[in-house]
């Protein structure tokens, strides 16, 4: 909790009738009520907050300080959580919204002039959910009152961390098809509050965001790119910026063994799509207006990348989950049942449940030495988190060394370790992957920004035993504590399907290849045939790749969101206290 600081100014205004004594830092703005007697107040639990908490708070953010025995005393809110301040009028007693100009309000009676203002914050709901609160505070002297209409604007333009030109992306075809509706009824007048100017693109087609962000988008002229749509739509985004930050960098793009540049442009999430696992990973959930409150106060969360080749050849990027067999079959499936919306997740998880199907291949991974943490930790990415910080780092320091001794990952080193089998399924989750499905997500214990992802195998096993691992997705049952599952967590990956292992196999031609595909379609589809497939499909982010055969590898902290990270739950959340807001 930051502390006030030094005072910018320091008034007694009034909040509905009530004197506060108001003061303004550079990170802190601070109302404190000026009747000291503390009162029960039974009926008004939404300001009733435990009187203790885990970190010594003296004000809470955004909320009134107070015990369940008194009524609020003290609010705060942190200056970096402003959202704007709006100057009032008021008229006949009723308050109304000025359109920018500055009036006087000469109440009825007597002859004081009543001016007022009202300050819009990022107040904190339930289960990481933002929302804009206000308050407004009125003032007899309307020279005070404007020193601190133009105080907080000061301090709010201070902060360069903050976008004032966004670039934004909309697919109008996502998840429920709600894309434009949420962003025109619920982001765009928040943006507009903050002052915030946009241009708008609603895509017209698969990949016009990705291509505008590659060949067209003036990016000088902006801040950020926001993305209102699903994974695979935020995918699109990054593969244009990704791609555009190369080639402006000077970097190839293809190379595998390349030192990726970073984007400096920071990407928000509105989500509108299916699963929206990115934004749920690393907002804590999916909701359209607290996405924008992040975007609007200028956070700013790095984010693991990693790049997808197939014989040198560049595939694609992944930040969340990079899964064969089971969830690529998943995917795969539920494609043909768009028409379901996100409900075809839970059609086709089923029927590949169902189905059962494994498949052979290698897989060989280079294991993340020296970071902190493992996979089967218990502690969790969150918001500033150390380990992310700790490790990123350090990626940055080898990457430096890298560049010089190119040996230093490569297999000779002899750090490669290959494991040969059958699995049920093989995926890598740069993320935790967490998403209302799952909302502890493919591997719990993963980072954001630590440069690794936590290759996890599911071995053959019974219908019976995938199903408990499945389940204790959605339980507290560590899913890793299974015999036929190990995780590792690694830098680098690569996968080869056991029909593609020989040198000759490697050199199939496309026609061989694609009559494959079409008879371990058939297959699929008719599971009664008693043949099972040889071959699944990447399901990259979302998207299926057009190869089995992958090499990955982990660019630690290569874009950066606007959000950051998972905050912790406050004391009453952790207890389920019904008084929380
Ligand atoms: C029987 C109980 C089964 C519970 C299993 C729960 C596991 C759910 C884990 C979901 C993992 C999400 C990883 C994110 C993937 C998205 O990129 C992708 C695409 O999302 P989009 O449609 O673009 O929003 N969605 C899926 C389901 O593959
Ligand atoms: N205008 C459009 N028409 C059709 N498809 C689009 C359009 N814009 C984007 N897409 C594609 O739609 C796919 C799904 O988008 P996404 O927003 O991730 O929704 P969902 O979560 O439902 O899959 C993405 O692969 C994206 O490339
Ligand atoms: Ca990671």
């Amino acid at each position: 909790m930051e502390r006030p600081g030094r005072l910018l100014l320091q008034s007694e205004l009034r909040v509905r009738n009530a004197a506060y004594d108001v003061s303004l830092s550079r990170s802190l703005l601070i109302w404190k009520r000026r009747t000291s007697s503390p009162v029960y107040h039974p009926f008004r639990p939404r300001f009733c907050v435990p009187l203790f908490r885990r970190r010594p708070d003296p004000v809470l953010h955004g909320s009134p300080v107070l015990n369940c025995w008194s009524v609020c005393v003290c609010h705060s809110v942190p200056v970096s959580e402003i959202i704007s301040v709006r100057e009032e009028e008021e008229e006949n007693g009723s308050r109304q919204r000025d359109d920018g100009s500055w009036k006087k309000i000469r109440e009825r009676e007597g002859k004081d002039c009543r001016q007022a203002f009202t300050v819009l914050y990022v107040e904190r709901c339930r289960q990481h959910r933002w929302r804009c609160a206000e308050v407004t505070f009125t003032c007899s002297d309307e020279a005070v009152c404007q020193h601190w209409v133009s105080s907080i604007r000061e301090q709010l333009a201070s902060n360069t961390s903050r976008p004032k030109h966004l670039l934004v992306y909309i697919n109008p075809y996502g998840g429920k098809r709600q894309g434009k509706r949420i962003y025109e009824q619920k982001v765009a007048p928040l943006f507009t509050q903050a002052g915030i100017s946009t241009s708008v693109i609603v895509t017209e087609y698969a990949n016009h965001a990705r291509d505008h962000l590659k060949m067209e988008a003036e990016l000088k002229k902006f801040d950020g790119v926001v993305c209102v749509g699903g994974d695979g739509m935020f995918s699109e985004i990054i593969h244009g910026l990704i791609w555009r930050t190369q080639i402006d960098c000077g970097v190839d793009p293809n190379s595998p063994e390349e030192a990726l540049s970073p984007c400096s442009l920071r990407i928000g999430i509105i989500p509108a799509g299916s699963t929206d696992c990115i934004c749920f990973a690393s907002v804590g959930t999916n909701d359209p207006v607290t996405s924008a409150l992040h975007i609007i106060v200028g956070d700013s969360q790095p984010l693991d990348v990693c790049s997808v080749h197939h014989n040198n050849m560049f595939l694609r990027y992944s930040v969340s989950l990079l899964g064969y067999g089971f969830y690529g079959d998943v995917l795969s499936d539920s494609e043909r049942k768009r028409w379901m919306g996100p409900a075809r997740y839970d059609f086709s998880g089923l029927k590949m449940f169902l189905t059962h199907h494994y498949y052979e291949g290698t897989v060989s991974y280079l294991p993340a030495k020296g970071i902190i943490g493992t996979p089967r930790d218990a502690t969790r990415c969150r918001s500033g988190c150390v380990i992310c910080q700790h490790n990123g780092q350090l990626n940055s320091e080898r990457s430096e060394k890298y560049e010089m001794d190119e040996a230093s990952d490569s297999e000779s080193s002899g750090e490669w370790r290959t494991i040969r089998g059958k699995f049920l399924a093989i995926n890598a989750a740069s993320m935790s992957c967490a998403c209302p499905r799952s909302p502890k997500g493919l591997s719990p214990a993963a980072h954001l920004a630590d440069g690794t992802t936590d290759l996890i195998l599911v071995r053959k096993c019974s219908r019976f035993n995938f199903l408990r691992h499945l389940l204790r997705h959605t339980s507290k049952d560590d899913q890793f504590d299974l015999t036929f599952i190990e995780v590792h967590r690694v830098r680098r990956f690569r996968f080869m399907p056991r029909h593609c292992q020989s040198d000759s196999d490697l050199e199939l031609d496309l026609h061989e290849n694609s009559k494959r595909q079409i008879f371990s379609q058939i297959c699929k589809d008719h599971p009664a045939c008693g043949c099972a497939p040889a071959y699944s499909s990447w399901n990259c982010d979302g998207e299926i790749l057009t190869h089995t055969g992958i090499d990955v590898r982990v660019h630690g902290q290569l874009i950066k969101l606007f959000a950051r990270g998972i905050e912790e739950l406050p004391v009453f959340e952790d207890l389920s206290n019904p008084c929380a807001i």
